[in-house]
């Protein structure tokens, strides 16, 4: 029961930090000669989704300068790097992108629900929810 004056809250609400990365890779799957195949760059945005009850004192589901301390080794890791040169990136995709941003963060950062990975020069980008159920039920 909300205290006199307390706003009341009875759902989850979520929160999102983004971050941004310049970054180079071509696609193994694109034809030869065609401009996927070469080595480019592109600008990323990608964006963290946590999901949780705002603490009744503290009023926050998750500090954001902790949310931001869980990103920066991510962040850095993807920046300025050469995507296929990373384990787990051979083919860079958004949607690959996405989930190995998430399997870094999924025991870092409490209530993780979201990432997405856009690319906004092209108005267009990936989201993802995480492992479903038959993709972690066959990892245990
Ligand atoms: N479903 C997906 N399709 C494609 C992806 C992807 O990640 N998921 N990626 C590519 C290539 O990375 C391609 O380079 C994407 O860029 P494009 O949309 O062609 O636009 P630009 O090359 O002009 O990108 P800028 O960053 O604006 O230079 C293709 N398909
Ligand atoms: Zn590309």
């Amino acid at each position: 029961m909300a205290r006199p004056g307390e706003i009341p809250y009875f759902s989850a609400m979520q929160i999102y930090k983004d971050f941004r990365f310049e970054a180079a890779h071509f696609l193994p799957s694109a034809a030869p000669g065609t401009p996927n195949a070469r080595v480019h760059g592109h600008s990323f945005r990608a964006r963290v989704v946590v999901e949780g009850e705002p603490g009744r004192d503290t009023g926050y589901i998750f500090h954001f300068d902790e949310l931001s301390s869980a990103l920066r080794e991510t962040e850095e890791d993807l920046d300025h790097r050469m995507l296929n040169d990373i384990e787990g990136l051979s083919a860079p995709t958004l949607e690959r992108i996405a989930m190995w941003i998430w399997n870094r963060l999924s025991n870092r950062v409490p209530g993780l629900v979201q990432v997405e990975v856009h690319r906004d020069s092209c108005n267009e980008g990936c989201v993802y929810r995480g492992p479903s159920r038959s993709t972690q039920l066959a990892a245990e």
